[in-house]
This record gives C-alpha cells, structure tokens and sequence, in this order.
C-alpha cells in the first residue's frame, strides 16, 4: 500500500478574479495563501506526513506548497518541479473573463472549451502578452513540446510520463508522496488513477486548498475509487463553487 495525497493550490489572484489562467503565472490571493495554510494544517491534524513533494513550476503552486508545509512543520522535505504538471495551457482563453466566454460564445462552447476530454481552444499567438513563449522556465525544453493550447487528453499525455518516471518510482519506495497542482493537472491525474471516462471527467472538479488522500494497491490504483478529502464538507462546497465559475 502506498498513500498518494493531492493538493490542488489555494485561490489565486486570477481565480478571484473569474480569468482563466492556464499557464499565466499568477499568485495566490490572500484568501489563497490561508487555503493553503488550512490544506497544511489539515495534513498535520490528520496526522498524515508526506515524505516527498512534486509540484509545477508555476508560482501558485510553488507557494501553496511551501506556506502547507510550512503549517505542517515540513518545510525540510524534498520538492521536485515539473512543467508536466502545470495547469492545463488554456490557449487563446488565458487573460479572458469567463463570464464573458460564456456570454460571447454560449453556454455550449465555454463548457466545451473549458470541461471537454478532447477540444482544445484556439492556440495562442508567441506575441499574445499572454504567451509562455520566451519564459526562461521552458528554456530548455524541446520546441515542439511547449504547447500553445491544450485539451485535458493533451494534459493526461504529457503529465503520465512524470507519473510512471518520478511519482510511481517513489510510491514504490514506500514514501507517502505530496502532489501540488493545478484544478486540470490533478484532473487529469484523477481521470488516470480511477480510470473516469472521457465524458465522466467533464463533471469531475477538484477544490482550491483541500488535501485529497489516495491509497494505492500494489498495481498503484485506488483502494477507494475517487479517494478522501481531509475535509469532506468544505470540498463538497467548494467543488460545486468551481463546477459554477462563469455563471
Ligand atoms: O483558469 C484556469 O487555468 C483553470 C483553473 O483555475 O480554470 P478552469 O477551472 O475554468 O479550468
């Protein structure tokens, strides 16, 4: 048995404001910083102690991590970072207002664009103010791996070679793993792990700021299909407030 706990990171400044983000590298809102601080303190209450951490390279998720492990008293322990699990590059959306989306293209598109397995929205021009093109972060990636936009199948392909490489090699290690990411990453770890359905996981969403525990068997799959928030009720609300963001 091996214990898998995901963590998206808390609000960020864009989330409060209804924009969606992607691959803009935003900060956490000041309601943001506390989620993470309760994700922290949820940790240590539950008496549940990572050994490793993964995180993105995005911002928001670097500092959830460190203000949860902070609250945890864990900030010694080893993090490694990855673009393969940032948020889902949003494309041509990033910057724009969600409200609007839906205003301007329709109920059906905003929820095809943002919750569909398969359909990405339009790419974003390398001179958008928006673009990740020229961020020294991605410098040493080969080109044709820095996505201009991405649907969650694109995101379930590049994050599962991390899986297999670094996360799965941990867990096997017998090291209780801490995964902090993105609404669309863990989403697409989530599809992976309990095996959803291209349709199902359009109605899957993952809450800012509370620790979702996975125990893995042997073949590194869930004992429990879906796993356990730390804390049930506050993810209930909070799954339903990002099931409604546009609206
Ligand atoms: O804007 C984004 O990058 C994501 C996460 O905040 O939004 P959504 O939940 O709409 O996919």
């Amino acid at each position: 048995m091996a214990t898998l706990v995901l963590l998206r990171h808390g609000e960020s400044e864009w989330n409060a404001k209804g924009l969606f983000t992607g691959w803009v590298d935003v900060t956490l809102s000041t309601a943001g910083e506390e989620e993470a601080r309760r994700g922290g303190r949820l940790l240590l209450d539950t008496g549940l102690r990572p050994d490793v951490v993964h995180t993105s390279v995005l911002t928001r998720a670097i500092q959830t991590a460190n203000i949860a492990l902070g609250a945890a008293d864990l900030l010694w322990l080893p993090v490694s970072r990855t673009w393969r699990l940032n948020e889902r590059h949003y494309g041509a959306l990033q910057g724009k207002d969600k409200a609007q989306t839906r205003e301007e293209f329709g109920d059906e598109q905003f929820t095809l664009w943002r919750r569909s397995y398969d359909v990405p929205p339009p790419p974003l021009p390398d001179d958008d103010e928006y673009s990740q093109a020229g961020d020294a972060r991605y410098g040493g990636l080969p080109p044709e791996l820095l996505p201009r936009t991405e649907c969650l199948k694109d995101v379930v392909g590049r994050m599962l070679p991390y899986w297999y490489d670094s996360i799965v090699p941990d867990l096997a290690a017998g090291h209780t793993v801490l995964v902090v990411a993105h609404g669309n990453s863990l989403r697409a770890l989530v599809k992976h792990l309990d095996g959803v359905s291209d349709e199902a996981i359009a109605k899957l969403n993952i809450p800012t700021g509370i620790p979702l525990r996975y125990e893995l068997d042997s073949s590194f799959k869930p004992v429990v299909a879906g796993g356990e928030y730390l804390d049930p009720d506050a993810a209930k609300a909070a799954i339903e407030a990002v099931a409604n963001q546009g609206r």
